[in-house]
């Protein structure tokens, strides 16, 4: 059975202190977690996480990666960079980069294209805003989210971790019905299967308020393979909480 995927995704928080607490109570309280773990740290604390995660069983990730090689593009990170500091995912198209920073479906492929060419497994966010859920659309939207990363990566997609995010959901308080995230986790399978024969190795992540009362139950649907997590992540006792409901 495939392992879940715990991923933390840290947004712009952190100190070089409080980073290391975090960690290291996060480290302590572990144990041996039957699950992958991995924490998605702000770029500058890269060097520091990757010290203090070195010879452990937590994974480290990237919340963007350019989606050019190198070159004249001021504020970039590329893939080649992130990958000395160790990191193996990147967080690509999360809902706050579409938002603020206008990245499109197809600036969304090519940094999870740009991702898997340098050997970091990109971490592919797609999901609906309220409104798009009110007009019944939300559907309609993951799936042209993923098509456009479908499209672009071809056989590769089988190497990617999609993460379906209602945007409503994130840092709301309001998290989706198990029943709700699995209808989407669905459609999202479904939709991977027509494009991959390996469709049921892919792992589909749930984000939005997932945190320590509601994990059990949203990673119990058949097609919630992890769990993209924000506040939670942030608070060593919670985190620790929500891994072991992945067990
Ligand atoms: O990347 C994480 C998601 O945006 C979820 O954030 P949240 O758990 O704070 O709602």
């Amino acid at each position: 059975m495939m392992k879940k995927l715990i991923a933390g995704n840290w947004k712009m928080n952190g100190s070089l202190a409080a980073n290391d607490k975090l960690l290291k109570d996060i480290l302590a309280g572990m144990g041996q977690a039957t699950c992958e773990v991995a924490v998605g740290v702000p770029a500058v604390y890269l060097a520091q996480c990757q010290i203090l995660l070195a010879g452990t069983s937590i994974d480290l990730a990237s919340q963007d990666i350019s989606a050019q090689e190198s070159g004249a593009y001021t504020g970039e990170i590329s893939g080649a960079m992130l990958k000395e500091f160790g990191v193996r995912y990147a967080i690509v198209g999360h809902s706050e980069r579409r938002q603020y920073h206008g990245e499109t479906d197809e600036v969304v492929a090519c940094k999870a294209q740009r991702a898997l060419k340098c050997g970091i497994t990109p971490i592919v966010c797609v999901g609906e805003t309220l409104a798009e859920r009110e007009a019944g659309k939300t559907d309609e939207v993951v799936k042209r989210q993923l098509a456009a990363v479908i499209h672009t990566n071809g056989h590769c997609i089988s190497e990617v971790v999609v993460a379906y995010e209602p945007v409503w959901a994130i840092g709301t308080g309001k998290t989706a019905t198990p029943e709700m995230a699995q209808q989407v986790h669905a459609v999202l399978r479904a939709q991977l299967k027509a494009a991959s024969e390996h469709a049921d190795c892919i792992k589909l992540l749930y984000g939005g308020s997932m945190n320590a009362a509601n994990a059990a139950q949203l990673l119990a649907q058949p097609d919630i393979d992890g769990g993209l997590i924000g506040g939670a992540a942030l608070k060593a006792q919670d985190f620790l909480t929500i891994i072991a409901a992945a067990a």
